[in-house]
């Protein structure tokens, strides 16, 4: 009989420093793999105190806490024949590592620490944790931990364990290695010599966050992992938003040999999410050695180098693996029922499209948000255009999936959920739950169009939202008398003979007023409606927005959160058009057709409005899209940005490119400075400009630019010369 065994990927939706929750969902996991007949649970990185609690690593309470969960965890019983993998940082020396702590027997069997951190991006753990870069060594667990196991289970075996790049060797000869998340990302990652070294199963315990489009690098690393070094990869990530802009999307999975087996869901609002899957152990020691040019690199790694130990490579590969036994088996018993015997067959894993993404991640994360800050719902100013209408989307998209997993009512933490939102009323419908939860309002001015103000109206009442339509004029022009009796001076729109700075003034006012408006109302609806707390205030600029400023400071872009400002505004119009046809809320349709417009300036005698955003900011939504991403992604200054451009717009004559290049720049470095008080946005675009986190650069910039311009003037005189003489030199 061939030798299969049952493995388990856990994706929890973790709180960082929440270690009280973060116990529950770790015993429901260990609880629901166990009973699935798993030998082996894998569980995100940093599971014990959740990932991003950032410089509270820096805090000594952050790992004693953690000791003191796993305690808990070793004491419930659930890691004695369950081999069980948990991530938590460790202090060993002088330094700080982001571990993988093994265990089984009731006992640490082997700390894994991770070897390549993660520091691009979001990503800082390099501020936090060092890189291990040995073999194995050994480290004394901390006395207190040892006090809280349970009595008898330390006696007689060492307070000691191997800490460093270890595999397990179970009792029936099955072996088990790890990999922390950035590890797998690396060219020369430590699944290679595991293989090569002939470990089964390697896990993954991660912390990846969702970026549009992104899923599929990671499911393609796995999957060529698997297929060219062979072995089973559990994959465990988190989901949710556990205190920052990220949403950790699950999408856990076990593959072998280059096939998936199971996959959870990357969006789905549960807290627990548990893949179980039956690998066949033989099959991944047959796909090894069918193949000579495998076994002739393991055979080399098997022939220790005079002096080294073995498996030592020449650098750059890591460390020499050490084997540690375990004394439990891994195998699935002979007399096991058939569902655990039969090896899994392969699937072919869910995969949203860019449209989904746009509408379930954003929504899951301000889910998590809501009831974490116990807030009693949300505040949306929805203008009738586009992006506030994208908010308005996500929101009504998840009361769909929200009532859904009440009626479902397996998850006790979304039933309780719906329950606190909704207060004494039960829900009999996802409207019933937008009613509770989202909050709309128009706010329009002598400048605001019939128009928007009946789309507004009509997409609030499609969702099912609590919708209140006022008018602000009445606050703008006590402001504006404020200021003439001040000054003596009233300022004017630039068409009644005002001069740019009266007119923009005019425009910010109206648009500054709306957030006042839309605090005062977010803090005061609900004691309206005779309920108590607070509505989140929502914001809807996007991320092109954010990049060109075309946005008043302080305006309804400040808000508490924005669920979109990490989307483009080309996936946010497709996903529009997707909303509508899935969610039926045929507004949406009318208000991808209609023109962008801020409404702020007086309508043109017949009513029309002859602001619209591309004509105002000087260059379309498409360029900025181009722009964005050839300065973030492309890593392109202003003169590499004209070298890229001039080979991608063929249309264009090289000195108009030059000149939609330095617009583009000045118009950046002008409004940098409104990036560094941007609402939290969700981030979603690997181009976004958040200053935050994600896009550190300087917000005082000389926006002439005057250096970088020469250089492309130069550029500019040359290419043409080359034209003129027909591309020859
Ligand atoms: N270097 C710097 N560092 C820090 N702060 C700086 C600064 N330079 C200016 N500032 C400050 O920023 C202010 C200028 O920024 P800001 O007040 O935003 O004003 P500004 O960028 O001049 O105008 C807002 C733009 O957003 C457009 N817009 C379009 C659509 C909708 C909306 C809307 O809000 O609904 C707005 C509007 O048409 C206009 O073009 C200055 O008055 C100054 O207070
Ligand atoms: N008449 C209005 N009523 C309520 N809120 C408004 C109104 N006009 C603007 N807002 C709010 O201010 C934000 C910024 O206004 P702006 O005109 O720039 O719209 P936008 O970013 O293009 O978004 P939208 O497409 O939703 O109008 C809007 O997203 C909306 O939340
Ligand atoms: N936590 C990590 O190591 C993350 C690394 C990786 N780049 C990812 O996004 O998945």
């Amino acid at each position: 009989m061939s030798t299969v065994m049952r493995v388990s990927s856990c994706t929890l939706n973790l709180h960082a420093l929440s270690f009280s929750s973060n116990l529950r969902s770790l015993l429901l996991g260990l609880s629901l793999a166990s009973a699935s007949g798993a030998r082996y649970c894998l569980t995100p990185e940093l599971s014990l105190c959740g990932y991003s609690c950032e410089d509270h690593f820096l805090e000594q309470d952050t790992e004693e806490h953690c000791w003191e969960v796993l305690a808990a965890l070793l004491r419930s019983g659930r890691c004695q024949t369950m081999l069980c993998d948990f991530g938590m940082p460790v202090l060993f020396g002088g330094a700080r590592y982001n571990c993988r702590v093994l265990c089984c027997a009731g006992r640490v069997q082997a700390i894994r620490p991770k070897m390549s951190l993660a520091g691009d991006g979001n990503y800082r753990e390099g501020r936090w944790f060092a890189a291990w870069g040995g073999g194995a060594e050994s480290y004394r667990l901390p006395q207190a931990f040892l006090d809280l196991c349970t009595e008898g289970t330390y006696s007689g075996a060492s307070p000691s364990v191997p800490f460093g790049f270890v595999a397990l060797r179970s009792r029936d000869g099955i072996s088990v290695g790890c990999e922390t998340c950035e590890e797998l990302w690396t060219p020369s990652n430590p699944s290679v010599p595991q293989a090569l070294l002939g470990v089964d199963v390697i896990g993954n315990g991660s912390g990846s966050h969702h970026e549009l489009r992104k899923l599929g690098q990671r499911q393609g690393l796995m999957q060529a992992s698997t297929m060219k070094n062979g072995g089973c990869y559990v994959y465990s990530n988190l989901r949710g938003c556990d205190g920052t802009r990220l949403y950790f999307d699950g999408s856990s999975s076990i593959a072998v040999n280059g096939e998936v087996l199971a996959s959870a869901d990357q969006f789905a609002l549960d807290q627990v999410e548990v893949i179980t899957a039956t690998v066949d152990v033989d099959s991944i020691r047959s796909h090894r050695a069918a193949r000579p040019s495998f076994a002739a690199q393991a055979a080399a790694l098997q022939r220790a180098p005079p002096g080294a130990s073995k498996g030592a490579p020449p650098p750059p590969y890591p460390p020499p693996l050490t084997f540690v036994d375990i004394p439990i088996p891994l195998a699935a018993p002979p007399l096991a029922s058939r569902y655990d015997r039969i090896p899994t067959s392969p699937i072919s894993p869910r995969a949203y499209s860019p449209e989904q993404e746009c509408v379930l991640g954003p929504g899951s994360w301000l889910y998590d948000y809501m009831r974490r800050s116990r807030a009693g719902g949300f505040l949306l100013p929805l203008s009738g255009g586009a992006d506030s209408a994208a908010v308005a989307a996500i929101v009504g998209a998840l009361t769909v999936r929200m009532y859904e997993g009440y009626v479902r009512g397996e998850d006790r933490t979304l039933v309780d959920e719906v329950d606190r939102v909704c207060g004494d009323k039960k829900p009999g419908s996802a409207r019933d739950i937008a009613n509770a939860m989202l909050h709309t309002v128009y706010m329009g001015t002598e400048n605001s169009s019939s128009q928007t103000r009946a789309r507004a109206k009509a997409l609030a009442e499609e969702i099912g939202c609590y919708h209140t339509d006022l008018n602000v004029d009445s606050i703008t022009s006590a402001i504006i008398n404020v200021f003439q009796i001040a000054t003596g001076r009233r300022p004017m729109f630039a068409c009644n003979g005002g001069t740019g700075g009266e007119d923009l003034a005019l425009q910010n006012i109206q648009a500054r007023t709306r957030m006042v408006v839309a605090y005062l109302f977010g803090q005061l609806l609900p004691w309206c409606r005779n309920r108590s707390g607070f509505l989140l205030v929502l914001g809807s600029a996007n991320v092109d927005e954010g990049l060109r400023g075309y946005m008043t400071k302080y305006d309804c872009s400040s808000a508490d959160l924005n669920p979109i400002g990490g989307i483009s505004k080309a996936d946010l119009k497709n996903m529009l058009v997707y909303a509508a046809r899935e969610y039926g809320w045929p507004t949406l349709s009318s208000i991808v057709a209609a023109p962008p417009t801020a409404e702020l300036r007086p309508t043109t005698g017949d009513g029309e409005h002859t602001q619209t955003d591309e004509e105002d900011m000087g260059m379309t939504y498409a360029e900025l899209t181009a722009f964005g991403k050839l300065r973030k992604q492309g890593r392109c200054g202003p003169v590499s940005m004209y070298r890229r451009l001039l080979g991608m717009w063929h249309n264009l004559e090289p000195a108009e490119v030059a000149a939609k290049v330095q617009r583009f720049f000045y118009f950046y470095a002008l409004n940098r400075h409104k990036m560094c008080t941007v609402t939290p946005s969700y981030h979603a675009e690997g181009y976004s400009p958040d200053d935050n986190r994600f896009d550190l650069r300087p917000f005082l910039y000389d926006v002439s630019w005057g250096w970088q311009k020469e250089r492309m003037a130069e550029l500019v005189k040359k290419e043409e010369e080359l034209q003129e003489g027909g591309g020859m030199t």
